[in-house]
């Protein structure tokens, strides 16, 4: 079994558990869930920079990145710098988030968030919700496309940006709707971890130009950046480069200024 199956076979239990814990009443009757929400999509097309902070603590090809920082310094830190957005992981087991993280950076921070999980049940949509997000990922590579429309469209009618993410030509083909508003190329593969950002440059063309066209993972310096946007790149998602350091917000704030100079 590779990584990815292995995270969505324990993700299927979590999510069956959590269902039993929290009904989806609970969820819905929650004060942040009926909150006017921010759209990163929007964003995105009039920003700068473009950038998408995560907040990510380990990860399966890392192992441990940094678990000195607390996430409301982050977000504050993320906000003064500027960034378009923050990523939030949630998954405990692989990535040592949870939804509590995502609270904490909703009431640390106005920026749009993105509730960075392995959604494959309308529940963990409703959980985005009512812990503060903004925006939610659906990954093509464990969903089929009858999934990818009906939790969309869930996404979508609680006011909820999608972000669609893509490895290859074959996943971008299946994924293609209207009820999605970024379509994101990651540049690691997540069965074999290989980064590499040629991944972006070739699926660039193939996006139609109604999504904005969001490069994720192994971005580290500006140069990348610089080569990306020519392709049409108008997010970037960036987990490690700032995590690893021991301000997350400073470094956030010398990359945005770096772009912008
Ligand atoms: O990061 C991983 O090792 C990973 C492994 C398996 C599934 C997902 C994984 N990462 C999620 C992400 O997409 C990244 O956290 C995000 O794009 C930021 O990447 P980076 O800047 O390289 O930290």
């Amino acid at each position: 079994m590779n990584i990815l199956d292995k995270i969505v076979f324990d993700k299927r239990k979590e999510v069956e558990l959590r269902k039993a814990l929290i009904p989806k009443s609970q969820l819905e009757a929650s004060v942040l869930f009926n909150r006017p929400t921010h759209s990163l999509s929007k964003a995105l097309r009039t920003s700068s920079s473009g950038i998408i902070a995560e907040h990510k603590r380990r990860s399966p090809s890392k192992a441990e990145i940094n678990y000195n920082l607390n996430v409301q310094d982050v977000a504050v830190g993320y906000e003064n710098a500027g960034v378009c957005g923050m990523s939030v992981l949630t998954d405990g087991k692989y990535f040592g988030g949870s939804l509590d993280d995502l609270l904490i950076a909703r009431s640390s921070c106005q920026l749009p968030l993105l509730r960075k999980e392995f959604i494959i049940d309308e529940y963990q949509i409703l959980e985005a919700k009512a812990y503060g997000a903004d925006v939610i990922l659906l990954i093509a590579a464990i969903l089929t496309r009858d999934d990818i429309k009906s939790l969309s469209e869930f996404a979508k009618s609680l006011q909820l940006d999608v972000l669609l993410e893509v490895h290859n030509e074959e996943e971008l083909h299946k994924s293609i709707m209207p009820s999605l508003d970024m379509l994101g190329v990651n540049n690691r593969d997540l069965k074999t971890f290989n980064v590499s950002l040629e991944t972006s440059k070739l699926l660039s063309n193939l996006i139609p130009d109604e999504f904005v066209k969001v490069s994720e993972s192994g971005i580290s310096s500006i140069e990348a950046i610089k080569e990306l946007q020519p392709f049409g790149y108008k997010g970037f998602l960036i987990g490690e480069n700032f995590m690893k350091t021991d301000n997350p917000g400073k470094s956030a704030t010398q990359f945005i200024n770096n772009i912008n100079s």
